[in-house]
């Protein structure tokens, strides 16, 4: 299938700044999407591959595809939620990890249930006061736009809930983290709810071809063909290995892809299988 490009384009939404800006670009340009050179580029045409790119805060993202003005987004998964907006999740990207956990100075609180009458600072108001909701707890949420760690310090609160990566800005501030987990985030493609737009399902199966290249390897071996039952148990590949007969006699070269984490550890398990020239390689793009 080629696209056509009088084709009325599809309408992405991408991160313009933060964490996962850069990232959501880099995937794009894999799939073989046109990105921009410049951050201050707020749109940018692609018409070879029918799609047209909106820079946007992440924060933003769901809004615009949960109006159905843009067609797609990708944007974190705390950020769709925190925002309400009609728009749901379609695949994970696989970037953008992060924890949402609520933080104190050590003995404030160790449970959820702790927070009662408490003020929490947060720039998640959205998802704070739905968890706070369904876990019956009356508790005050104080919105703040960023480096909410501060607000104990200042007076404003008494415990915070915050996006956690490393842990590395709560120790700084002297702040331990309490309780349950309340949310596990990443970079998430999203579309309005109930609605596939025209176009989308070929831009997320690029997407995915991506996440796939990136996330298995391809490996390459012989095999004396009494070992290849064993063989293919290692490498079972996705559907099935490739099987080729080898001018030694008695021999098989065997090829599937196989999961890049692990891959070294599966060399040495197929060395002492009685494979030779174990070869991996880099998968630049798939279709599966
Ligand atoms: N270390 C991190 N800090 C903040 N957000 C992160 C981090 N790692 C991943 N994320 C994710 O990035 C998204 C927030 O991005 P956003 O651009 O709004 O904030 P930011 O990265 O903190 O940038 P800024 O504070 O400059 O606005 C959320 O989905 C969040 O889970
Ligand atoms: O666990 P860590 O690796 O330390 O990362 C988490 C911190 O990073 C983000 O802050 P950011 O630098 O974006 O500043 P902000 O709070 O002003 O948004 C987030 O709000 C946390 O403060
Ligand atoms: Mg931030």
């Amino acid at each position: 299938m080629t696209l056509d490009p009088g084709a009325a384009a599809l309408r992405i939404a991408l991160p313009n700044k933060g964490s996962l800006s850069q990232a959501a670009s880099d995937m794009l340009r894999e799939a073989g999407y046109r990105q921009r050179r410049d951050t201050k580029e707020l749109t940018l045409t692609d018409p070879e591959n029918s799609v047209e790119f909106f820079y946007l805060r992440p924060r933003d993202i769901a809004v615009y595809v949960g109006e159905g003005t843009l067609d797609v987004g990708i944007t974190g998964r705390d950020l769709l939620l925190d925002s309400g907006a009609k728009a749901e999740e379609a695949m994970e990207l696989g970037f953008g990890g992060s924890r949402f956990r609520f933080a104190a100075r050590p003995g404030t609180a160790a449970s959820v249930a702790d927070l009662a009458g408490l003020r929490i600072a947060t720039s998640y108001a959205g998802v704070v006061g739905a968890h706070l909701e369904r876990h019956g707890v009356p508790a005050s949420v104080i919105r703040l736009d960023g480096a909410v760690e501060s607000s104990i310090q200042l007076g404003v609160a008494d415990v915070i809930a915050d996006v956690v990566e490393t842990g590395s800005t709560l120790r700084a501030a002297g702040l331990e983290i309490f309780g349950e987990e309340i949310l596990r985030s990443e970079a998430v493609l999203i579309t309005r709810s109930g609605h596939l737009p025209e176009g989308f399902e070929v831009f997320r199966r690029r997407l995915e071809g991506v996440i796939v290249a990136r996330t298995y390897v391809m490996m390459d071996y012989d095999i004396p063909q009494e070992r290849v039952e064993t063989a293919v148990r290692l490498t079972p590949g996705i559907e099935t290995p490739t099987i080729s007969p080898l001018q030694r006699e008695g021999w098989v070269a065997v090829r599937a892809m196989v999961p890049r984490a692990g891959s070294q550890r599966m060399m040495d398990d197929l060395w002492d299988a009685g494979a030779k020239a174990i070869l991996v390689t880099e998968i630049n793009a798939c279709r599966l």
